[in-house]
């Protein structure tokens, strides 16, 4: 059975947050979007708020869901919502680093590779 992930796009500022993990080894180093997997008796969007604020200790909004959806190895598949910050700053409870990137540093990020096919659609809205 598929599984479905959720990660947030939160923009502040002309900036989207993007999280360093530290697990598996396997994704150790590389950066995404915050947030986690859905649990079966919750929404998308209640998951995505449950995780950030377990994650960041922040509150966020969804604006909208990016398009799209990518696969995460044949088991999960990830989608990504835009939000914004309701109450509170982040801090990373799960992740070793967090930075707010600008539209021209996109790419200075190794992101997870299903995370790729969401970043032309959030250069646009940097833009
Ligand atoms: N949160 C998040 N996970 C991603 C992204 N891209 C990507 O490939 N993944 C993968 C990494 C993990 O294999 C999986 C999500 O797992 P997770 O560890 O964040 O989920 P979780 O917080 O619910 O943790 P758990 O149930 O495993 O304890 O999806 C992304 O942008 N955000």
């Amino acid at each position: 059975m598929t599984r479905l992930v959720v990660g947030a796009a939160i923009i502040r500022d002309d900036r989207v947050l993007a999280a360093r993990r530290v697990t598996p080894p396997s994704a150790a180093g590389r950066w995404e979007f915050p947030g986690g997997k859905v649990e079966p008796w919750e929404s998308t969007e209640e998951a995505i708020v449950r995780e950030i604020q377990e994650e960041l200790g922040c509150a966020i909004t969804v604006d909208h869901w990016l398009e799209g959806e990518a696969k995460i190895a044949n088991t999960h598949v990830l989608i990504v919502a835009r939000a914004t910050l309701a109450d509170g700053e982040p801090t990373p409870a799960e992740h070793d680093l967090i930075r707010w990137l600008s539209l021209a540093e996109l790419d200075d990020v190794p992101w997870l590779d299903s995370d790729l096919p969401f970043l032309p659609e959030l250069r646009a809205i940097l833009a």
